[in-house]
């Protein structure tokens, strides 16, 4: 294995990371049965200021994916049907898992996903992930009283709930040095109805010098396949919630939770850790969009990206 702790390369820090889980990380059966090596409580600090995003060189990550899953979270999506309708298949195995349960039938991944895309109804019923990251992002539930009955309040729900998207880039602008700049999907009355608890649970944001940082709290932390995926998200939502704010961009502050690789995932380790880091792609914006729930897939431009190619690894479910 190459020596990843004298060169100066951000990617390090997550090569880093995931070679310490797996040599050092506490064996555990997982709810998957897979089973984990993990660690507790991991940080990664990444500059954005420079214009560049973290998306790994040491693999093939898909920004693509990457951008049109946050387009769906920001769309107050939970339903996988626009997901597959631009191709993108990352939220199929839960929706698959429960109807292969449910129904008993044998269906291919594949003839699901035709399925989910060919029939409207078929959609509503099988392919809605429950209160997900798109719900409690922009429509956390909110409720009113609404009478009396029988001695009893009663309560209606608001239908629109409260859209903290929208909340934290009117705070960021009004009160730029507001220690509550926070949104997060975690919805304790809610998480049983959602297919997988909200995994990057927690966002918080902070200026300073005209610049827009970021911290991402993430519970739960599959180094594998996950990570890769969420720093981008992260650092997206930064460079969008700056450009909306009329800020530069700062650091991300990465913070994880249980963070594991996958005992299944050990060809991946031994594959990336022995490939030398690329320098980072560049983002740019096609345009300034109205607000921060107008953005569309061709504002956004990676530039100069030249990655090793893709590695292949079994998610667990
Ligand atoms: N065990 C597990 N790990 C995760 O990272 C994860 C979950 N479950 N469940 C919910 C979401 C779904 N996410 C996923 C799902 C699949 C891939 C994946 O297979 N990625 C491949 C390429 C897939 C593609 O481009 O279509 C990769 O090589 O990164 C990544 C993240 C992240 N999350
Ligand atoms: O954005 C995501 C979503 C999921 N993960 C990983 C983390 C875990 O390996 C599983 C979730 O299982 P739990 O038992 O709910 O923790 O998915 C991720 O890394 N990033």
């Amino acid at each position: 294995m190459l020596d990843h702790s004298r060169t100066p390369h951000p990617e390090h820090q997550y090569l880093d990371l995931l070679e310490r889980a797996w040599r050092e990380g506490a064996p555990r059966r997982d709810r998957t049965g897979v089973g984990t090596r993990a660690l507790f409580g991991q940080t990664l600090r990444i500059d954005l200021s420079d214009g560049t995003v973290p998306l790994l060189t040491t693999k093939r990550v898909s920004w693509k994916t990457i951008v049109r899953e946050l387009l769906w979270f920001l769309d107050g999506g939970t339903n996988i049907r626009p997901l597959l309708q631009d191709g993108v298949t990352i939220w199929t195995d839960w929706p698959l898992a429960k109807y292969r349960r449910e129904t008993g039938e044998d269906i291919s991944q594949k003839a699901f996903e035709a399925r989910i895309v060919e029939d409207e109804a078929f959609a509503q019923r099988w392919g809605d992930l429950g209160p997900v990251y798109g719900a409690q992002w922009r429509h956390w539930p909110r409720y009113e009283p609404a009478g009396e009955a029988d001695g009893e309040t009663l309560y209606r729900r608001d239908p629109e709930g409260i859209d903290q998207i929208t909340a934290l880039v009117r705070d960021i602008r009004t009160h730029p040095s507001s220690r509550r700049l926070i949104f997060t999907g975690w919805n304790v009355a809610e998480l049983g109805g959602m297919a997988l608890p909200p995994c990057h649970t927690t966002y918080q944001y902070f200026v300073a010098d005209g610049r827009l940082s970021g911290l991402l709290h993430q519970r739960s932390c599959d180094v594998g396949l996950g990570v890769p995926y969420n720093l981008v998200t992260a650092s997206l939502l930064i460079r969008m919630l700056a450009q909306q704010c009329d800020l530069e961009p700062g650091e991300f502050v990465w913070f994880g939770g249980d963070t594991h690789v996958y005992e299944n995932h050990g060809d991946l380790v031994a594959e990336q850790l022995s490939r030398e880091p690329r320098p980072w792609p560049v983002l740019r914006f096609a345009r300034r969009p109205e607000s921060i729930l107008d953005y569309r897939f061709d504002d956004f431009i990676i530039e100069g990206y030249d990655p090793h190619p893709s590695i292949a690894a079994p998610i667990a479910v």
